[in-house]
């Protein structure tokens, strides 16, 4: 490929929601460090076949099926990465390290506690975020904000886990009015909210995080990425993917994959344009621009995460 190290990762959950990490031995890469058991491919190996072999010999076990969950590209210092990661849906055998390695069990809070290598932090974000991003229609000034509120909780009931307000046109008061019930509301769902364009506006109103455009990105290069939120940026070509892997921003869309009434100007980058960008992202990423629930697959057939969406989701139902 590019003088890139490809390695196959495999994620193994057992009954309780917990994932098998084992710890790397002293005198390796990222000694004591913990990761997700997988290794090199040899040459001629695919991705799959090299997840099986590995499973086999590090833990002893037989994959009988697994699903790609996402791929990672990342330059380390020394070298340059590429984990394609697979979640194990089936498998016989009891997982022991085999290679005297120690194995633990943690669940999803856990996972973004532990001490792991910087590439893995895309797929601790891939394993807790979902398949759509709803992303909401602009609010009206003096809308009927009660009606807004509504839709949003009618859908969350329906399953949607991630949320953006997306709300530009607000006046200060109004905006941070409705922030606060999204937030609230959210909560109660345990979806994840975002908040459109505003660092300082997220940390009032107790949002788990930002989502920032393209230019917001950009003025974050000075001073990096906020630490205490989730960071999604808006990416539509390889320089803004690049610049928000620099970031190590958590999640992004890219877009239009598709024309959209949003968008009428902009012209769609297609599926293929799709799949180059999620293959040059270290994080998840969602199709967006004329998207619906029925396109989650070929999203995730092209390395996506899912779909994001205004309109689609919005107004539809969840497929
Ligand atoms: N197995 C694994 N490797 C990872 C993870 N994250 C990550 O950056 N890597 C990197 O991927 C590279 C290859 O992994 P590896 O050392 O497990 O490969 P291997 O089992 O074939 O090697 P070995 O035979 O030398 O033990 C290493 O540079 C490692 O640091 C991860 O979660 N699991
Ligand atoms: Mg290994």
């Amino acid at each position: 490929m590019d003088g890139c190290l490809e390695v196959a990762v495999g994620v193994v959950v057992n009954g309780a929601g917990r994932c098998l990490l084992t710890r790397r031995h002293a005198g390796k890469d990222h000694a004591g460090c913990w990761e997700f058991p997988g290794g090199k491919l040899e040459p001629g190996e695919t991705p799959r076949e090299a997840l099986l072999r590995e499973l086999t010999e590090e833990l002893g076990i037989q994959v009988e099926s697994c699903r790609p969950l996402i791929v990672i590209p990342y330059d380390y210092p020394a070298r340059s990465v590429r984990l394609h990661t697979y979640c194990v849906t089936a498998y016989t055998g009891t997982p022991e390290g085999r290679e005297g390695q120690p194995l633990g069990w943690f669940d999803a809070a856990e996972l973004r506690q532990l001490q792991l290598p910087a590439a893995n932090r895309g797929i601790v974000n891939a394993l807790r975020l979902p398949d759509r991003y709803l992303i909401t229609p602009e609010p009206v000034e003096h809308g009927d904000d009660d009606a807004f509120v509504e839709r949003l909780s009618s859908l969350l009931d329906g399953g949607y886990r991630l949320v953006q307000l997306r709300a530009k046109k607000l006046s200060q008061t109004s905006l941070r009015r409705l922030a606060e019930r999204v937030v609230r509301l959210c909560r109660e769902h345990e979806a994840m909210c975002l908040v459109n364009g505003s660092v300082d506006l997220a940390r009032e109103v107790g949002a788990d995080g930002v989502h920032l455009s393209a230019d917001a990105l950009r003025l974050l290069q000075e001073f990096g990425r906020p630490h205490d939120l989730w960071v999604a940026a808006s990416c539509h070509d390889r320089q803004e993917i690049a610049l928000a892997s620099a970031l190590q921003v958590d999640l992004a869309v890219c877009s239009p994959v598709r024309h959209t009434g949003s968008h009428p100007e902009a012209i769609p980058i297609g599926w293929d344009g799709f799949a180059e960008l999620c293959a040059a992202a270290s994080f998840p990423v969602y199709a967006l621009g004329g998207m619906t629930n029925d396109d989650v697959d070929l999203a995730q057939q092209c390395g996506g995460q899912g779909v994001a969406a205004i309109s689609g989701l919005w107004g539809g139902r969840r497929g």
